[in-house]
């Protein structure tokens, strides 16, 4: 008891909002149990209990999961052992009911290892709080490099997503609800890592200086305006400099893929951002020739652009691709049926957010990106994880400009075209037509 009450006393607000959380889960526990069918009657009468009972047969036994509990300062983490019948789905269906009655905005269950399942209950909803990058400067090696940390989710746990082997990533959302920001993010946490170079490609803004990536400027070897044919020279190059990267990878990393190896100064990954993404794929509607020739320009880029998903992995080359409605009108299925990590900030319909994540959304309600319309979701973004069943929401941090703008000065002088990396192409040779 007085171990308890110092440590209480000791512990700041947050935690001992959690400690309490835990004394009222602990103390109701079996009676909860009962009341939201989480238990299982033993009618096997024990040897102790048949020579207790006053005719020889002792009452059936109303046995609930054994728990353990441990406190941090969001909320509780509950280890709880199964019982037969009393699995992940009959917790599922009890979370809300149990969110209620321990008083707390969300309570979720997880499979752990076999025979144990872990339930998380939070005193405060983490994605309503924003959270703030700085970036330290220091460049992240190994796994560290490619295992984006996207944010923390509903239980302030946080999300990694490795993006290794990752050809491709889209992020839907309403306008101002943080896909930039979270591109910027990004970059910022591996702009000093000389073994990763960006190229952004911005269909909102026609000179780097009028973009929202003009603070990261300094550290991306291109950045492209929303020029049509300007892009298209440009998604050419990033063809063409694949082929070339095809084939010298043997004779210079050893293997065809570069993730058996690891990104390097001299072989490093390729990040391509297209913001607005639309922009180059819009089809065009009308007969004169200025149309028509947009028109052309824009089904080339959506063959270039499909071509550097589909086949761009290997090389070392992710593409990331961000627009308001990743409906197929905005962004052709071909393209982005081959993106393997997928996220959406708010989005106004179903029909938006079916193509934003694909149609198992409709089967999770509850992380629906329909729900984030609200200005305390600004920086919130639904995806889906590999290591979890269904979605989950992700709150991303914010970074000022002020640090993106430090980050990329301290690093401008990593920046590299990747194309003077490699030997010089023999005269006259174009890849993209192979593309
Ligand atoms: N993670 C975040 N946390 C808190 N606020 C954020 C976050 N991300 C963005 N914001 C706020 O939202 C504003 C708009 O963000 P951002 O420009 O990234 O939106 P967007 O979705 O790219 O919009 P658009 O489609 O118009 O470009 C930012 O200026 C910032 O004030």
């Amino acid at each position: 008891m007085l171990y308890r009450l110092v440590r209480y006393l000791l512990a700041d607000p947050m935690t001992r909002a959690s400690l309490r959380l835990r004394r009222r889960i602990r103390r109701s526990w079996k009676r909860t149990a009962r009341l939201h069918h989480l238990t299982v009657t033993d009618r096997t009468p024990t040897t102790a209990g048949q020579l207790t009972a006053p005719n020889g047969r002792p009452e059936p036994r109303v046995i609930a999961p054994a728990i353990r509990t441990r406190v941090d300062r969001v909320g509780v983490t509950i280890r709880m052992r199964t019982l037969p019948g009393i699995g992940p789905v009959e917790l599922g269906e009890a979370v809300s009911y149990l969110a209620a009655t321990w008083k707390c905005p969300r309570v979720s269950v997880q499979v752990d290892k076999p025979g144990w399942l872990v339930l998380r209950a939070v005193h405060t909803d983490p994605l309503t709080r924003p959270v703030d990058y700085t970036p330290t400067g220091a460049a992240p090696t190994g796994k560290d490099l490619w295992t984006w940390p996207v944010g923390t989710d509903e239980y302030a746990a946080p999300v990694l997503q490795p993006l290794n082997e990752v050809p491709g990533m889209t992020i839907g959302g309403l306008p101002g609800y943080g896909k930039t920001s979270l591109i910027n993010s990004f970059i910022a946490r591996l702009a000093p890592s000389g073994a990763v170079q960006f190229a952004v490609v911005d269909g909102k803004a026609s000179a780097a200086a009028q973009s929202d990536y003009t603070d990261l400027a300094d550290r991306l070897f291109r950045f492209v305006g929303s020029d049509l044919e300007e892009a298209n020279r440009f998604f050419h190059e990033m063809v063409d400099l694949h082929a070339r990267r095809t084939e010298h990878s043997r004779a210079m990393l050893g293997t065809q893929n570069m993730w058996q190896v690891g990104p390097s100064a001299t072989w490093p990954w390729l990040v391509l951002v297209i913001d607005e993404a639309y922009t180059f794929f819009r089809e065009q509607k009308g007969s004169d020739p200025q149309t028509k020739k947009r028109a052309a320009l824009a089904a080339e880029n959506v063959r270039l652009v499909e071509h550097l998903v589909r086949q761009g992995r290997s090389a070392g080359i992710l593409v990331i691709l961000a627009t308001q409605k990743v409906t197929g009108d905005a962004l052709p299925t071909s393209i982005r049926d081959v993106c393997s990590v997928s996220l959406s900030f708010a989005q106004r319909t179903t029909d938006a957010a079916v193509a934003a994540l694909g149609e198992d959304i409709r089967n999770w309600p509850d992380a629906s990106p329909l729900l984030l319309q609200d200005p305390e979701y600004v920086g919130v973004a639904s995806m889906l994880t590999p290591k979890r069943v269904g979605f989950l929401r992700v709150r991303t941090p914010y970074l000022s400009a002020a640090d993106a703008g430090r980050i990329a000065r301290e690093t401008a002088h990593l920046t590299r075209d990747p194309a003077t990396l490699l030997p010089p192409p023999p005269q006259g040779t174009d890849f993209t037509k192979a593309a």
